[in-house]
């Protein structure tokens, strides 16, 4: 396998580190190439994401990305112009985030909730498409516009997966979450296209909750999801909620598919560079290792992802919450336990 490496910024460049040593205890001799993109480059060089250097990163197996963004860095040039355009241009159209609760991990929710939920987000449209503009800018009637943009054919190939996960696990239920009592015209087609691809699988389950009600189940009644599927935007505010009840930030994964491998997928952890902590050894890198676990599971490497999720799920019962130790720490811990 030929990995891309795009540690990023901020924790990003950390918490790669560590998932590098686990992915090298259980699948030595990967081929790597790490790609300088990121705060830095943009300083010394003004470059964001050149062309040549996708090219180059488009003749990798897959990708494992760190995080991207700086505060020295005006919001959006990296986020767009990097991360976005990676998922744009290589069509990451199935944004994939489990939310499963381990045992012995604390939640902020009441008892002991039954969390293990997967979102398929739609990962190269909606309004993050770029359709938008501003007219007036800087004056009292300026007027800024994001469209959020909704095919067909993009709709239906991540409803599609989407069912097709679904009728792959065992409660083979499925929820739409969209907001079709007010965004009419993009609404109107998520649910037509459910209603219809629905029909060629029966066996799967299917519900639709307004996405500010599913913010409302997802802390009440985080059990009843089992596959979740919804639009670009949405599902980044939700996943973020489905982490911070699933144990916290730095414990969710997500894996950026190309689900026609045709381009390289790209793994990341659902959190950001967290310039808060940045620099200060404390950001937990087990969402990046649970990442380069699922681009195990991508890659069909079935025993190397098992045992990261095993080495992760052992560590997170005997780990002290208040003290789960440093970002070096837990990654040693992880890569001790995956080699074994
Ligand atoms: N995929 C990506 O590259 C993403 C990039 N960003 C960018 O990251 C920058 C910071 O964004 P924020 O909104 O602050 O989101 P964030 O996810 O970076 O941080 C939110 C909060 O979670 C904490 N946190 C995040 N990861 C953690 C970890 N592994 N361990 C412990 N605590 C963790 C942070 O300290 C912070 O309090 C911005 O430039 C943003 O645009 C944000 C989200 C995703
Ligand atoms: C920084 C954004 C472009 C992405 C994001 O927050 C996410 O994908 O979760
Ligand atoms: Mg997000």
């Amino acid at each position: 396998m030929r990995l891309a490496v795009v540690p990023g910024d901020g924790i990003g460049v950390e918490v790669t580190e560590q998932a590098l040593r686990v992915l090298d205890a259980v699948l030595p001799g990967v081929e790597r190439t790490q790609y300088d993109l990121g705060a830095g480059r943009w300083h010394n060089t003004g470059e964001v994401l050149p062309d040549s250097v996708l090219e180059e990163i488009r003749g990798h197996d897959a990708i494992l990305l760190g995080a991207v963004g700086d505060p020295s860095v005006p919001s959006g040039v990296l986020e767009r112009g990097l991360l976005l355009r990676l998922r744009f241009e290589l069509d990451h159209h199935v944004n994939l985030r489990p939310a499963k609760l381990y045992p012995n991990v604390a939640t902020p929710l009441a008892g002991e909730p039954a969390i293990d939920f997967v979102v398929v987000r739609e990962g190269t449209e909606g309004p993050y498409a770029g359709n938008g503009g501003v007219l007036r800018r800087g004056t009292a009637h300026e007027i800024a516009t994001e469209v959020s943009v909704n095919t067909a054919f993009g709709v239906e190939r991540v409803v599609r997966d989407a069912f097709g996960r679904a009728q792959a696990r065992p409660r083979k239920h499925l929820t739409l979450v969209h907001k079709n009592n007010v965004l009419t015209n993009a609404g109107d087609l998520w649910f037509r296209t459910v209603q219809r691809v629905g029909e060629e699988f029966p066996d799967v389950t299917v519900a639709y909750n307004h996405v500010d009600a599913a913010t409302i189940y997802l802390v009440t009644d985080p059990a009843r999801y089992d596959v979740i599927v919804t639009d670009n935007l949405f599902g980044d505010i939700i996943t973020d909620l489905a982490a911070a009840i699933a144990g916290g930030i730095g414990l969710a994964a997500s894996g950026n598919l190309d689900v026609s491998h045709t381009n390289p997928s790209m793994f990341e952890p659902v959190h950001g560079s967290a310039p808060d902590i940045a620099g200060q050894g404390k950001a937990d890198p087990t969402a990046a290792v649970l990442s380069v676990s699922m681009l195990l599971a991508h890659a069909g490497e079935t025993a190397a992802a098992a045992r990261v999720e095993s080495a992760v799920a052992a560590d997170l019962a005997s780990r002290d919450p208040k003290r789960p130790g440093s970002t070096g720490e837990i990654g040693e811990r992880l890569a001790a336990a995956a080699a074994d």
